[in-house]
């Protein structure tokens, strides 16, 4: 669906992750307690890191919020039957940032525990993000160093661990 989106064959990812570093969590959110402030988040705001993200949400309780392009939070509550499906930091190095990776974060004010589970689906940790064909022009200079997703997820690790 995404290869077909950007006018390329329905394979044109295959090979690029058919070893795909992809991993699923689950997350506890317990009920937050006392007063409820801006600098109490669950998840701070951020992009994931992978491709895309196909994440279920407990059933019943908003906590999920994306930043739209006017830098507006927008709650995006679960839907009985759904998964939301973020896209990653790997698409936007891909489609040298014609795919936005979706700022996003989690709140849980219900005052009862909540729980997510996200699935990240990255490319192959020997994949170079090197701009598909069309993506560049000189309208749309390149943004991004070429580095292979494997690079790219272990300095993201060292960015957000290394202290
Ligand atoms: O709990 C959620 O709804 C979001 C989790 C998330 O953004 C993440 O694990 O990267
Ligand atoms: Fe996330």
């Amino acid at each position: 669906m995404f290869a077909l989106a950007l006018d390329l064959d329905e394979n044109y990812f295959h090979e690029k992750t058919n070893k795909a570093a992809s991993f699923m969590r689950t997350l506890h959110y317990p009920p937050q307690e006392g007063v409820v402030t801006e600098r109490i988040l669950g998840i701070g705001a951020h992009s994931d890191w992978e491709c895309f993200t196909i994440l279920w949400q407990e059933p019943g309780i908003q906590a999920l919020q994306v930043l739209n392009s006017q830098k507006e939070w927008i709650n995006a509550p679960p839907i009985p039957g759904t998964f939301v499906v973020n896209l990653g930091d790997q698409f936007a190095r891909w489609t040298n940032g014609i795919f936005k990776s979706t700022v996003h974060r989690a709140i849980n004010r219900s005052g009862v525990r909540r729980y997510s589970i996200p699935f990240f689906v990255g490319a192959n940790w020997d994949a170079k993000l090197e701009p598909i064909p069309g993506c560049v022009s000189p309208e749309r200079p390149l943004q991004y160093d070429v580095i292979t997703a494997g690079e790219y997820v272990r300095s993201k690790l060292a960015e957000t661990y290394g202290h």
